[in-house]
């Protein structure tokens, strides 16, 4: 599959300097081979079975740094997105993995009990040690490409995938819910970069670590991906 120009900056040029600052590791992660399999429908059933159990636990933690997120809050509106997050990724997103696995005779149980692969722990551990030795922008930082990548790679194959057994989970990140959380978190990134960073963000000291940590979250990423296409842990 050719890769189609779909980019968004989904509401916050910072994540778009951040993207740019990230370069090819962007692309390693939104083109990887796990994701054009998911597009044409050549990723075997076990891979896709074996991510999403680790995408459970993953989500998991993702969501505990989203509420580290309301703890590392500084104003209402950060709290209230951070909140929603939170009860988003619990009551909406898991639940897509939860339905799946069970189609595939995998309880909740078995997935809340799962073995984390090691891919899946240092990225979780990581998104989490980020927020807790910094403040909420550096959080951001490792959160975003979570949020957008997804929201950008939903997008891109529901463009041009093919008939593939994977629709379900296209047409979740690509949809109009999906989409708007990236947005509602790139607004609030800007914010926070303003409120914490001023007018120029770009000039500031704390500039090439934010590029640096978003970039480290990407590469973690594509490696998630790579552990998926073992098809077991
Ligand atoms: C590893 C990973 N990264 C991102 C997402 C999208 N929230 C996810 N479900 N899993």
């Amino acid at each position: 599959m050719n890769m189609i120009s779909v980019r968004t900056d989904f509401s916050s040029p910072i994540f778009a300097a951040w993207r740019d600052a990230a370069g090819d590791d962007w692309t390693a992660y939104i083109d990887h081979e796990f994701v054009r399999s998911l597009g044409d429908g050549s990723l075997p059933r076990a891979s896709f079975i074996h991510y999403l159990v680790q995408d459970y636990v993953y989500l998991r933690h993702f969501a505990r740094a989203w509420a580290l997120a309301v703890v590392k809050a500084n104003s209402r509106e950060e709290m209230r997105i951070a909140a929603a997050t939170v009860d988003a990724l619990v009551n909406h997103e898991l639940p897509l993995h939860v339905g799946i696995c069970a189609e595939a005779g995998i309880s909740e149980d078995e997935l809340f009990e799962a073995e984390e692969a090691p891919e899946n722990l240092a990225y979780t551990r990581f998104v989490l040690d980020a927020g807790h030795s910094g403040d909420f922008l550096d959080l951001m930082a490792v959160l975003a490409p979570c949020v957008m990548g997804y929201g950008e790679i939903g997008t891109r194959l529901a463009a041009t995938a093919a008939d593939t057994p994977y629709r379900q989970w296209i047409d979740t990140y690509a949809g109009q819910k999906y989409q708007d959380v990236c947005h509602k978190v790139g607004r609030l990134i800007e914010q926070a970069a303003r409120d914490r960073l001023g007018s120029s963000p770009q000039e500031t000291e704390r500039w090439r670590h934010l590029c640096k940590q978003f970039r480290t979250a990407t590469k973690l990423e594509a490696a998630f991906w790579q552990m998926g296409l073992r098809g077991h842990a």
